[in-house]
């Protein structure tokens, strides 16, 4: 038998499809990840404390690496029983499962259209192509809830077409904090800092909370020619830092739900520099820490979201003003910048936990590409398969 059919037929076998938005990674699971039920946040749940061996197989070494991502696909939730979703996801990455993803949306959303196996989307025939655009809308419940994607398609709707964006509407986004002040103790004062005793940052949500944070307040000349490394030991010392601190911990009520209450990324950003896209009236550079500090390569689809919320909030976008968000990737292509507007503002979001928000909904838009097809098996006495591993880890 040919080995790639063997492990294809292996009884463990996870299958996956490998995809990149602007070089960021998205692996989607869509055979082979346990079973699991209950509403979207519950499986979540379930698969945080069953199967992070699974989580880890796939997603750190041998099989992945650190700055691997993941989509894993499910059939079952209660926005797809509701029929206000055709499908669900969770996202999951080298320290977890988070809450949205925009880049792996993007990916997803082609995915999801060239799909034709009804066992992997059982609701792809419900999918309509709309002549006029030649698009397909597919909706998507993520853990933060129902994301609108729109998949560009050829004529007949049975494929994707690569050579246009796929633009998504994630849940509403707001700002959380604008220009808190934090002081940094003296063991934490980084020599970038250059004596300063205090950073100032914003916090806004778009699907997951982001501390925003210009590169000149860490002490760092911008994002235009920057040592990686470095920035990113300062960020991981500062995100520990700021998960302790009440106006921060303050700021991550999320006004639904608990489980999206976290500090999920910290994106450094240089409003100066960017590739800028064609009818686009300003774009800015973004560098994004999330997770375990894993770097993202895109620009933060779920970021770009919060963002927009965040500047209109300080009235700096009104809606359909169209902005350009880079990766140091897509600034080195010249190519991959995720655009973005806001459709809606005013959205009241009421919490039973007295968090109200006024929240406003973004369209953003990217480009994803398949790279290529998978079968990870498990093999007896291999002991990388029950949960991977970090070379840090490995290092002590
Ligand atoms: O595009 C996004 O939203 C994501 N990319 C990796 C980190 C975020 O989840």
């Amino acid at each position: 038998m040919d080995l790639a059919q063997k492990f294809d037929n292996a009884r463990e076998a996870l299958k996956c499809i490998d995809m990149h938005t602007t070089g960021e990674p998205t692996r989607i699971v869509y055979s082979g990840f346990p079973q699991l039920h209950g509403t979207l946040l519950e499986q979540r749940d379930q698969a945080k404390t069953k199967y992070d061996n699974v989580r880890k197989r796939i997603m750190l070494e041998p099989r992945g690496h650190f700055d691997m991502y993941g989509a894993i696909i499910i059939t079952d939730t209660e926005l797809i029983k509701s029929g206000e979703a055709h499908i669900g996801t969770l996202f999951t990455h080298n320290g977890g499962f988070s809450t949205m993803c925009g880049h792996a949306t993007i990916a997803l959303g082609r995915f999801l259209v060239d799909t034709h196996d009804l066992g992997v989307f059982p609701k792809r025939d419900e999918l309509k192509v709309d002549p006029k655009t030649q698009t397909i809308d597919v909706n998507i419940h993520a853990p933060c809830g129902l994301i609108r994607v729109t998949v560009p398609t050829t004529v007949d709707g049975r494929e994707s077409d690569p050579s246009r964006p796929v633009t998504f509407v994630s849940t509403p986004a707001y700002a959380a904090a604008i220009s808190l002040t934090i002081p940094i103790p003296a063991e934490k004062r980084w020599v970038e800092l250059a004596g300063r005793d205090s950073i100032t940052l914003d916090i806004s949500y778009g699907g997951a909370f982001y501390a925003l944070i210009d590169a000149r307040e860490l002490g760092f000349d911008g994002l235009s020619k920057i040592d990686l490394s470095r920035i990113g030991d300062v960020v991981k010392d500062l995100k520990a830092y700021l998960m302790t601190h009440p106006d921060v911990v303050e700021a991550l009520q999320h006004p639904e739900d608990q489980r999206l209450s976290f500090l999920y990324s910290i994106m450094v950003v240089d409003q100066g520099i960017g590739s800028r896209p064609p009818g686009v009236s300003g774009a800015e550079t973004g560098l994004c820490f999330f997770a375990e500090n894993s770097v993202d390569r895109s620009p933060t689809g779920s970021c770009v979201t919060a963002r927009m919320a965040l500047a209109h909030a300080k009235g700096l976008r009104p809606c359909n003003q169209s902005w350009a968000y880079n990766s140091l990737v897509s600034n080195h292509f010249d190519t991959g910048a995720f655009t973005a507007s806001i459709l809606e503002e005013g959205i009241l979001l009421q919490g039973g936990n007295g968090v109200d928000r006024q929240a406003v909904l973004v369209r953003v838009e990217g480009k994803a590409y398949y790279t290529g097809a998978l079968s990870f098996i498990v093999e007896k006495d291999d002991v990388t398969s029950e949960s991977g591993f970090t070379m840090a880890e490995c290092s002590g």
